[in-house]
């Protein structure tokens, strides 16, 4: 869903891939502050709007209209490191008989982004039953690549109305190889920001390179042998050739 009310604290950019969003990473880039760009998708109803939102500004507002796909942007410390962080909120997925129905726009969104938050809610057995379908569709748009994903069960206060045992969630996450948080969006704003955190941990350790070209140098810079090595291969040698010249000789 998208939201009514005014949020000043958001700065909201345009759909991924339009030159504006184009100058938005530019200016993050100038900035000189890595960018971390997620999407968060999932059923409809399933309480994305509110996760982002609740992530973005701390605050849980109950009243949303229909998403129409916004992005935002806001910074996080990483192990020391300020990142810039750009959110996608896409609008709800539909399922029809043959599977996931997914438009260019959200495979837009998938394919631009470094990781997925796949949403479900506990209250809702159907958006559950997505979730491996999605998590397929989403490495199908990133070929050769894994990309951190992290499945959140939302809705944890509402209990009385669960659909779906958060252990299930659990599990699902485990065999796709994906994190795992349990979150009420309306109760808790901590789980949402760890889950967010950790997968921005995990991207930006994903970018690290393995070692800097300075490292990469110096492996490639032969060590000196060992003094004593090449003493021995020289007593070696000597020890040889001395064998070679009394077999010859006889
Ligand atoms: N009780 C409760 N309600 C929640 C929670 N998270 C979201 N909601 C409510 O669930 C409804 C749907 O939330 P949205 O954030 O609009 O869901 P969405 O996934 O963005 O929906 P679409 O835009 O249709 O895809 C709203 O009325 C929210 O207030 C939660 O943790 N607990």
């Amino acid at each position: 869903m998208r939201l009514i009310q005014n949020m000043c604290t958001i700065a909201e950019y345009p759909a991924p891939g339009s030159a504006a969003a184009a100058a938005a990473e530019c200016c993050l880039g100038a900035a000189g502050r890595r960018l971390v760009k997620i999407a968060v998708v999932g059923a409809s109803g399933v309480g994305k709007t509110a996760l982002v939102v609740r992530f973005l500004t701390k605050r849980f507002i109950g009243d949303y209209e229909r998403n129409a796909g916004n992005l935002y942007t806001r910074q996080v410390q990483i192990e020391g490191e300020t990142l810039a962080i750009q959110v996608q909120d896409t609008p709800g997925i539909q399922v029809h008989e043959n599977g996931l129905s997914c438009s260019e726009q959200l495979n837009r969104c998938i394919r631009w982004a470094d990781a997925v938050v796949i949403v479900f809610s506990i209250t809702d057995h159907k958006s559950y039953e997505l979730i491996g379908q999605l998590h397929q569709h989403v490495q199908q748009l990133h070929p050769g690549t894994r990309l951190p994903v992290v499945v959140v069960a939302n809705k944890a206060d509402l209990l009385h109305i669960k659909q779906v045992d958060p252990q299930l969630g659990l599990q699902l996450a485990g065999m796709l190889g994906c994190l795992f948080y349990e979150v009420s969006v309306s109760e808790n704003y901590n789980d949402v920001y760890n889950a967010f955190h950790v997968l921005c941990k995990e991207v930006s350790h994903k970018h690290q390179p393995s070692s800097t070209p300075e490292k990469r140098r110096s492996s490639l810079i032969p060590r000196p042998k060992s003094p004593n090595m090449q003493d021995l291969k020289r007593r070696f040698k000597q020890a040889l050739s001395a064998k070679v010249r009394t077999v010859t000789s006889v």
